[in-house]
């Protein structure tokens, strides 16, 4: 659609420069696209104080903006349950095949939420990739969140080559899956069954050798893997982490680490726990803020003895 507009007229050889200044001005009107006459260009500008004579030019289309959501893979998750936004944003990128909205908070051992979708397939699963890793999730099934990518790639990071590693709520496994690349070997138990068949195809198409996927509750890992020891341990189940510590440290060899993520509202909430064992908190850090009084910290823990 064309629209009459005060434009300034410039030789094309000028163009770049004029645009710079109009937009530092703050007068380039930016709702139409700039015309050209020949040899001139002529640039919509919102004061004809300014101008040098009226134009008619091409409205440029209005950028949308969409609804607030998170995306994993092709699924995007609204935090308002509005249908008709929901096709908006299914309709933003060809990537997106289903938009949903969360009926339920996480949940229950598992930490899962029901959903509804809002539009798009009738599916909560999709693959998605973080660092390189494919990983397959079904966000009904199993938990998964990507919030939790760089925090995989910093433990990869602080890892030896050949290292034991244990990750006892594996979840679909992404830390596990991450691990690996590293590792000598990942055993990953989980206490939910739809979690561990996913881990077990995640494990297949990242085309992992040493990743050892377990149906297991964490509480009899100690008996489980009796007379095994780790050189690292992940225990991410930040909201009740606590009856699960001395399992740890039991799994963990004295010099080797536990990452611990726990949900706290003030700094150092766990420090009194942890150091009734024999361990030492080498680093506690801030993951990612979870409300407005919570964040998502991890304790960095050497066991001493
Ligand atoms: C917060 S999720 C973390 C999953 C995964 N580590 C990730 O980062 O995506 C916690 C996981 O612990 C599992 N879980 C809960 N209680 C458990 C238990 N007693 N033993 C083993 N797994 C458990 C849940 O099924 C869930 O998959």
């Amino acid at each position: 659609m064309k629209q009459e507009q005060w434009c300034v007229r410039v030789p094309v050889t000028e163009g770049e420069p004029t645009r710079r200044q109009l937009i530092s001005d703050g007068i380039l009107d930016i709702s139409l696209r700039p015309a050209r006459d020949g040899t001139d260009l002529l640039f919509p500008v919102t004061d004809p104080a300014r101008a040098t004579e009226r134009w008619e030019c091409v409205a440029l289309p209005k950028a949308v903006p969409l609804p607030r959501h998170d995306l994993v893979g092709g699924i995007a998750i609204m935090q308002d349950d509005d249908p008709k936004e929901a096709e908006i944003l299914l309709a933003s990128r060809p990537s997106i095949h289903t938009v949903l909205y969360a009926e339920t908070p996480v949940s229950g051992e598992y930490r899962t939420r029901k959903f509804r979708v809002l539009a798009g397939e009738q599916v909560t699963v999709t693959e998605c990739t973080e660092y390189g890793m494919r990983l397959k999730v079904d966000l009904e099934a199993a938990y998964f969140s990507a919030r939790l990518a760089n925090e995989r790639q910093r433990i990869v990071s602080l890892m030896e080559e050949g290292e034991r590693v244990c990750d006892m709520f594996a979840g679909v496994g992404p830390f596990a899956v991450a691990l690996a690349e590293k590792a000598a070997i990942v055993i990953a138990g989980d206490i939910n069954p739809g979690a561990v068949l996913l881990m077990e195809e995640n494990v297949r198409i990242n085309h992992r050798h040493n990743v050892i996927p377990m149906l297991a509750d964490a509480l009899h890992l100690g008996d489980i893997l009796a007379g095994d020891s780790f050189d690292r341990i992940i225990m991410n189940l930040p909201m009740s982490p606590v009856p699960f510590f001395a399992t740890a440290v039991r799994l963990v060899r004295p010099g080797g680490t536990i990452h611990l993520y726990a949900m706290q509202e003030r700094e150092g909430e766990y420090r009194e726990m942890i150091e009734k064992y024999p361990c030492t908190i080498a680093e506690e850090r801030q993951v990612r803020s979870y409300s407005p009084t919570q964040h998502h910290a991890v304790y960095d823990i050497t066991r001493t003895g």
